[in-house]
């Protein structure tokens, strides 16, 4: 595709589509997992009540006093402050869920059978807060000229604030991530309240509160990601986070619930293992390369001291840094093995629904194209802050997820 007809597409093309394609589909969603579900356009009053309440206690989260984390430096010289303890916040919203679900079990049923509802608030929600960041965000010199659909749908601010809250802590973190787990929570007990003992649909939620959970003790990590350092707050962030997130990620769960799952006890407990395993695959991976920057390289891996690439950047002020790159355990086997391990775990959990055709695995499929995409993505950007370091160690680490493969 020329450069020309690329930006087009790109800029002018594909946003509106995306638009209107994406918020669409979670209508659609909801009634292709329950038959019994109708339509909704503006909600109802207990959609307004849930999520209402859900997103001010998210908000709550990050205004209770405590120690604070700063991100890195941003290219316009801002460092973006944030809130810690997402731990807490997780395990206590958890428990707190969980007691009214003990004493009012018949709260997950309602929210089931109005899901239409609360995805028609997320949606109108998340579409207006969009729209106030892109109103509210000063200009960029580079934005100019740009089209107005296009940096709806981008973002314009990379770490907006309202209230003096970050936006992105909110919507990526406290409400997207919270939502997945209560959601997912609650469609395990409606299946198990209308299916009788279902292990499949509890099993999925093992896996996943214990995925969250690994999330919420990494938050910090978060905010060096591409998310946080190269997106901007806009559509694809936000709305992917506060709406896509509540129906596209927890639709396994969600299908689980009209649908029964035929999963037996000890096919359960095997997925919950090999889901253990795979998550744990994960997490090591992610931790060696943290434990190799905190250590600035200077640690062991495997038992060995960690190898590396040194390599160099070059800062906002145009001036050179010295930098490193881990060829130790994880990292020298592929430069992204643990979306791998992240693919095997989507994979696992999607399990419980294997009789049920494509649908349970709906958002593993997703997966796949998202971290595929990323992988060249994030090669984009490690390119440009490292220039040629990062193509000497793709020599040296030449396969992006699998090794030999690809
Ligand atoms: N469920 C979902 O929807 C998704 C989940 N994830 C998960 O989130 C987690 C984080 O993923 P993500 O942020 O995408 O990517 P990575 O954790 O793979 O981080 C990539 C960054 O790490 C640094 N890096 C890369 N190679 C090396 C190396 N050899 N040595 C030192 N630093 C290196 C670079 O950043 P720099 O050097 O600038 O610090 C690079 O940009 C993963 O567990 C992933 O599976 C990710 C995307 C979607
Ligand atoms: C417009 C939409 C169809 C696309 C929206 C995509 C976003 C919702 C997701 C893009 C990247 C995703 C994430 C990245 C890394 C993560 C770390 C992991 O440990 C937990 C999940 C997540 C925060 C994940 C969440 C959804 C995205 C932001």
């Amino acid at each position: 595709m020329n450069n020309e007809l690329y930006v087009k597409v790109h800029q002018e093309i594909s946003p509106p589509l995306f638009l209107a394609f994406f918020t669409l589909i979670t209508q659609v969603l909801v009634v292709l997992g329950n038959p019994e579900a109708e339509w909704s356009i503006l909600g109802s009053v207990f959609a307004w009540k849930v999520v209402l309440f859900f997103y001010f206690w998210g908000f709550l989260s990050l205004k209770v006093p405590g120690p604070k984390f700063y991100g890195p430096v941003s290219p316009d010289g801002d460092v973006p402050e944030y809130a810690t303890r997402g731990t807490q916040y997780f395990l206590v919203s958890n428990l707190l869920y969980l007691s009214v679900c003990f004493f009012k079990p018949d709260l997950c049923l309602w929210i089931y059978e109005d899901f239409s509802s609360i995805i028609a608030v997320l949606n109108l929600t998340a579409l207006a807060l969009c729209a106030v960041l892109f109103v509210q965000a000063k200009p960029r010199p580079g934005d100019v000229g740009l089209p107005k659909m296009f940096l709806y749908y981008r973002g314009v601010e990379l770490h907006p604030r309202i209230l003096d809250v970050d936006v992105k802590q909110w919507t990526n973190c406290r409400v997207g991530m919270l939502g997945w787990s209560i959601l997912v929570t609650t469609f395990c007990i409606a299946s198990n309240l209308r299916n009788g003992f279902a292990p499949g649909p509890i099993a999925h939620a093992i896996l996943l509160n214990l995925y969250l959970l690994k999330f919420f003790y990494w938050e910090t990590g978060y905010f060096n990601t591409l998310d946080i350092t190269l997106d901007r707050a806009g559509y694809y962030l936000c709305w992917g986070c506060l709406c896509w997130v509540q129906v596209f990620y927890t639709f396994c769960a969600y299908y689980l619930v009209y649908y029964p799952s035929q999963s037996t006890l000890l096919g359960s407990l095997s997925i919950v293992v090999f889901g253990l395993l795979s998550l744990t695959l994960n997490y090591m991976a992610d931790y060696q390369k943290e434990k190799f920057k905190a250590n600035k390289g200077r640690c062991f891996i495997w038992g060995k001291p960690a190898k590396y690439l040194e390599v160099e950047t070059v800062g906002s002020d145009g001036r050179k840094k010295k930098s490193t790159l881990l060829l130790s355990g994880f990292w020298g086997m592929s430069r992204h093995m643990n979306y791998v391990f992240e693919l095997m775990l989507a994979f696992t959990w999607s399990l419980p629904g294997f009789q049920l055709g494509i649908w349970p695995f709906l958002y593993f499929i997703f997966l796949l194209i998202l971290l595929v995409h990323r992988t060249f993505r994030d090669d984009k950007k490690c390119q440009q802050k490292y220039g040629a370091g990062w193509n000497k160690y793709c020599l040296m680490v030449p396969y992006k997820m699998i090794p030999y493969v690809f």
